[in-house]
């Protein structure tokens, strides 16, 4: 689809908890975007490029003990490389770009839930991602027992090992919702779209296009 020489590509991030629906939801928008005719880039974080893929599996797998700004800076160091490696060239090329998580998985995870400063989080990121943010987030806000249960059937299906965070207790991801809740409770309204991760795949697939589709039509009239 021509989107006219100026636009400038569009970033769309989905947050929420493990088992909130990010993966199947980005995969699904993938698919429909396409068949609009819309050039799109499918991506992720963590993991997403060659040395992302080994950052992902010490902070999923790990045998060790990592200390939490150790931890939250092996993020950062996976979100500058996937600025600069995937998601920096395909906006040049005016492509729609779909991440799986972003920089407010850091503020949510590393801040609200593991309590590390949350000033500091965010001009790390900040740097990290040369300032780019998302024309817009989707939150999908879950409560922990429904996404528990999806990350558990999840694990059965597949006889998959749940990763580091996956065991955390039910405390740990109280905090990170409560973490996502004040994000996008302060964040621009325009560039967020919070969605009730409780409903059934087609609703929130309806709901979440049309609300992409109206914003890259602002987004390009904006550029010409
Ligand atoms: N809206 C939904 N309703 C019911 N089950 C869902 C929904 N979205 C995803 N699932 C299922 O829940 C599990 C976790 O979904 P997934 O997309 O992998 O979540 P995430 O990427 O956020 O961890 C998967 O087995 C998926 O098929
Ligand atoms: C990007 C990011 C992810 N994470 C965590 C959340 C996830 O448990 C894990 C990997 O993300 P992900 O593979 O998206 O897990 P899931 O599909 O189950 O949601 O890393 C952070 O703690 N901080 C971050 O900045």
């Amino acid at each position: 689809m021509n989107l006219g020489k100026n636009f400038k590509g569009f970033l769309i991030a989905i947050e929420g908890i493990d088992g909130c629906g990010k993966s199947s939801l980005s995969e699904n928008l993938i698919s429909e975007l396409n068949n609009l005719g819309f050039e799109t880039v499918k991506t992720k974080e963590p993991g997403a490029t060659p040395l992302g893929q080994y950052l992902r599996d010490i902070l999923q797998n790990r045998t060790f003990d990592i200390d939490d700004k150790a931890e939250f800076l092996l993020f950062a160091a996976d979100r500058a490389q996937h600025m600069h490696q995937v998601v920096i060239p395909a906006l040049q090329s005016n492509k729609i770009v779909i991440s799986d998580r972003m920089a407010d998985s850091s503020v949510a995870y590393q801040g609200y839930a593991r309590g590390l400063n949350i000033d500091i989080i965010n001009k790390i990121n900040d740097w990290a991602t040369n300032s780019i943010k998302p024309d817009l987030t989707i939150y999908l806000k879950i409560d922990y027992q429904t996404a528990i249960s999806r990350v558990k059937h999840r694990y059965n299906k597949n006889e998959q090992e749940l990763t580091h965070f996956e065991k955390e207790k039910e405390e740990f991801f109280k905090k990170v919702i409560t973490g996502f809740d004040n994000i996008f409770k302060i964040k621009d309204k325009d560039k967020v779209l919070i969605i009730d991760g409780t409903q059934n795949q087609n609703t929130i697939i309806l709901q979440t296009l049309e609300h992409i589709l109206d914003k890259i039509k602002i987004k390009k009239k904006l550029n010409e």
